[in-house]
């Protein structure tokens, strides 16, 4: 008996990118990330085009219980002293959690509760991070290659960008040669 079968997506582990027919791409951009990085200066001076990440995704159908997966590939680089980052969200239904896998390159994953109480988990190639609900989180490249990370959240679980609106709590920076994490003291 023939069975039928279809081919599933690919994605190439050693660097994220997916083979499929509905791939879906978005560009992140300097000039996309206003107010994110605490020296503004050093932001203005980097042309508004410069790419800081990409993400490659399988354009999923939206429903109850269906998933997006995608990659996250954020350049190496800072902004001043700050290592270039996502913009970082809580997802507007905020019970929903993600699933990260790290692929390439070496960074941060920035977990921050909804009482402001933040962690770093290091990424790297088969570091796996469980991001529960409630949870905002943010990808930091502290390499010298591009960084790319898998990720599967569920189509529903949407994006909330305003409620970061003061940032996070946590910034990693380079200070006398080392990484470092420093508490962002607000207001
Ligand atoms: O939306 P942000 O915070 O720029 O993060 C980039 C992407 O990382 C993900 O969390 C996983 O790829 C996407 O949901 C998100 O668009
Ligand atoms: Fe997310």
């Amino acid at each position: 008996m023939n069975i039928p079968f279809n081919v599933p997506p690919s994605v190439a582990f050693q660097n994220g990118h997916f083979t499929a027919e509905n791939v879906v791409k978005k560009v992140t951009r300097s000039g996309d990330l206003v107010g994110i990085f605490h020296d503004h200066a050093a932001w203005q001076a980097i042309p508004a085009q410069t790419p800081f990440y990409e993400v490659e995704m399988l354009d999923s159908p939206q429903g109850e219980g269906e998933l997006y997966v995608g990659a996250t590939h954020l350049h190496p680089g800072r902004v001043g002293d700050e290592f270039y980052m996502t913009r970082g969200h809580f997802h507007h239904r905020r019970e929903q959690g993600e699933v990260y896998m790290g692929l390439r390159g070496q960074g941060l994953l920035l977990l921050q509760n909804e009482r402001g109480e933040a962690r770093l988990e290091n990424v790297s190639p088969g570091s796996v991070h469980i991001i529960p609900g409630f949870t905002a989180h943010r990808l930091i490249n502290t390499g010298t290659d591009i960084l790319s990370a898998l990720a599967v959240w569920p189509t529903m679980a949407g994006h909330d960008y305003a409620a970061l609106a003061q940032g996070f709590a946590l910034r990693v920076v380079l200070q006398e040669g080392k990484i470092q994490a420093k508490e962002v003291q607000n207001g």
